[in-house]
């Protein structure tokens, strides 16, 4: 993020010194063709960006349902080990980063701790 800010600022600044570059500003490039081909690919990433936003909220849902469900017929809030299965399972996929996604998922279900 910081980085796209720094580089279209980048071109904003050659633009105004009238060089002719910054052909397709918001792309990094100042190639029209490869900036074509960025904004295809990029159609696919806003895609699937959608469907991660509504999975994640649908998710969270879910998990706030079973946590209502449980604490409604006397059990408790979460269930440590199950979490613990579903750290393990996005670390095996993803590795470090898949740990640090997975807190973040079972958090925007039951809360911080
Ligand atoms: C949704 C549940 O409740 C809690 C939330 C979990 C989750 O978001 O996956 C997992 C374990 C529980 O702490 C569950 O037990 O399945």
């Amino acid at each position: 993020m910081m980085t796209d800010v720094a580089e279209q600022s980048g071109n904003t600044a050659r633009s105004r010194a009238g060089d002719g570059r910054n052909a397709a500003p918001g792309f990094g490039t100042d190639e029209p063709a490869a900036a074509a081909r960025i904004a295809a690919i990029r159609e696919r990433i806003d895609e699937i960006d959608r469907t991660l936003i509504g999975l994640w909220q649908e998710r969270a849902e879910l998990s706030q349902q079973v946590g209502a469900t449980r604490m409604a017929s006397g059990g408790t809030r979460l269930v440590l080990s199950r979490e613990r299965e579903i750290l393990e399972r996005f670390r095996q996929a993803l590795g470090a980063d898949g740990t640090q996604l997975a807190l973040l998922l079972l958090r925007a279900g039951r809360g911080p701790l």
